[in-house]
Parts: structure tokens; C-alpha cells; sequence
């Protein structure tokens, strides 16, 4: 399948398909070691014949987005590294969201009234605008949808703009409310990190209150969060920057803007035997308390990796 992202294809095949790309130099001419990769956005088909976009920045970063729930699935590092963890049991054909990469939960966090993680990364986005240059940018847009009303019965745009470049991924969604009433939603980007689950440490949130989901008790953290055994614990009111450690003496800086105020860490354990080992979920969320925007008013989070 040639169209296929070169962000789903393995290690292996990617290294080559690197070095069949560079460019030859002529006997004996002097060439710069490192050569700029060219800025670009590309609308492919990705796993699946489903749409994508595929952006390169020009430091050498790329990302990978598909219009099936807006979710970025792929973010790679100048030097190759994959941030970003999509699930084996992740299906390309609509039937469910794409388990993994940087979803949204939208407009419920979740446990609630309707589908846990809400709609938004159930139905189609489209893509609204490219802005080319040297950090690429594209935005996505959801409107309501027959679906959509039928569970949520509210007017709303909401908007999902990726920006690479300069070694980080930004992401932006943005609500607003198009009807004649208040309305309130919780959400999240509920990002899977490729990660070494045994080397995972999280990092930044000491002292925050916390939940602990799987017993149902409160507390507060005492320090570096490590994973031993299955954990979903939301964070309250959690600084603008958390470190996730991810093995191999990489990490990764999660940065959020504007609305997000707390966090989640997720990690299956053995209820995923086939791939816990190899990601944890980091999110930026809003689930303490629901967010109200007024009849025509806006709301704003980013998610910024690095
Ligand atoms: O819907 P997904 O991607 O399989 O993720 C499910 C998990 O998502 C996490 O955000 C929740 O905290 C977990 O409770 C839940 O099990």
C-alpha cells in the first residue's frame, strides 16, 4: 500500500526509506552534514485508506493526523523517535475510535450520561485549514451531526489545529458555544506515550489531590508517580508542566495551556497483557468540575509536547 504513512511503517523499513531519500552528493563537493528537511503538509491515505495528514516541519519533526476523530497518531523527533503509541488492537475502519495517539475526550471525560470519552472521536473531522511554512499547521473542525444531537443535544463548533516544529507538537481545541444556552462538558487529550512501562516516572505533580479511580480514594501525591500495578488516578489543578520519563534516558515535557486544570495517568496492566509494557497514557483534562461556556462563548486548551 503506498500511500501508507511513513509513520505506520516499521523501524526498520522507515530507517531505509531515510537513507534512500538523502541526497547524493557529487565526488568530491562539499556538503553541509545536515541537510533541512522541507516543511510540507501532505494529505494522504493513512491505515485503512482512511484520510490523513501527514506535516513536516522544517527541524525535521512529523506528525500524523487522521480526519476519523481528529486524533494525531504519530509524532516523531528530529532523530526519529516516535513520542506517540498506538495500540495493536487499534482498528482503522470506523468501527470504533483509533485506540491510541493523541485522542480527545469530548464533551465527557467520562464516567457520565453518554459514551465514555464522549462523541468527537467517533465521528469524522474536517479539515478546515492548512497553513503551510516552516512549523506547519492544519485545523480540523466538528459540527453537530444527527449522531451527535442525538446523544448531546447542543449547538457547537469545535476546532482542533496541530502546529509542529521546533522540536514540539502543539495541540489546540477549542469549543465554541453556537447555541442560545449555556452548556457545560468535560474532556481530555488522552495521549498515549510510546513508553518502557518499568521506566516510566511522572514528575510535577507533587501535592496535587488526587483520585484514585480503580479504589475510589482521595489523597495527595507524595512525589514521582511509578507504575507497578494497573493505575487511573485523576490530578486536580496540576501545574503547567509535567515530565513523563519514558525509558532509555528520554523524556518527554507535557505543557498545557488555557483551560486544561487537571490530569489523568492511565496504565491497563495486565487487563492489556499484549501491549501494557510499551505506553502509559498522560492527559491534560478537564474532569474535576464540568466547564460551562455561556450561549456564544468560547473555550480554549492546548497540549504542548516537547
Ligand atoms: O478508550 P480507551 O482509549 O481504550 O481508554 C480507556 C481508558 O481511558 C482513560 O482515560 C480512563 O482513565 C480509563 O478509565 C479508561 O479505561
Amino acid at each position: 500500500m503506498a500511500s501508507v504513512s511513513a509513520s505506520l511503517v516499521a523501524p526498520a523499513q522507515r530507517i531505509a526509506a531515510r537513507r534512500q531519500a538523502r541526497p547524493t552528493a557529487a565526488r568530491g563537493a562539499r556538503t553541509p552534514l545536515r541537510v533541512a528537511a522541507a516543511a510540507s503538509i501532505a494529505e494522504i491515505k493513512g491505515t485503512g485508506d482512511l484520510p490523513a495528514v501527514k506535516l513536516t516541519s522544517a527541524d525535521g519533526c512529523t506528525a500524523t493526523a487522521y480526519l476519523f476523530g481528529g486524533v494525531v497518531t504519530s509524532f516523531t523527533k528530529p532523530d526519529g523517535r516516535e513520542v506517540l503509541y498506538v495500540r495493536p488492537d487499534a482498528v482503522f475502519d470506523k468501527s470504533k475510535p483509533i485506540s491510541g495517539g493523541l485522542p480527545h475526550c469530548w464533551p465527557q471525560f467520562g464516567p457520565g450520561d453518554i459514551q465514555v470519552h464522549g462523541f468527537a472521536r467517533n465521528v469524522d473531522w474536517e479539515l478546515t485549514k492548512k497553513t503551510e511554512g516552516s512549523n506547519p499547521s492544519i485545523e480540523m473542525t466538528l459540527l453537530p451531526s444527527d449522531y451527535s444531537k442525538k446523544m448531546w443535544d447542543k449547538d457547537f463548533k469545535v476546532t482542533q489545529t496541530i502546529t509542529l516544529g521546533d522540536g514540539k507538537l502543539k495541540a489546540t481545541l477549542k469549543v465554541w458555544n453556537t447555541g442560545e444556552e449555556a452548556f457545560t462538558f468535560t474532556g481530555s487529550f488522552h495521549t498515549y506515550f510510546a513508553a518502557d512501562i518499568d521506566e516510566v516516572a511522572v514528575t510535577g505533580l507533587k501535592g496535587c489531590k488526587s483520585l484514585d479511580r480503580l479504589k475510589d480514594e482521595a489523597g495527595t501525591v507524595a512525589g514521582a508517580l511509578t507504575m507497578s500495578g494497573p493505575v487511573d488516578s485523576c490530578y486536580y489543578d496540576v501545574p503547567s508542566v509535567v515530565n513523563l520519563a519514558v525509558g532509555g534516558g528520554n523524556s518527554v515535557a507535557i505543557e498545557s495551556q488555557g483551560g486544561w486544570t487537571d490530569a489523568v495517568v492511565w496504565t491497563p496492566w495486565t487487563d492489556m497483557e499484549a501491549c501494557y509494557k510499551e505506553f502509559v497514557c498522560v492527559e491534560n483534562a478537564a474532569c474535576k468540575e464540568p466547564v460551562s461556556v455561556a450561549a456564544g462563548g468560547e473555550w480554549e486548551a492546548s497540549t504542548i509536547l516537547a
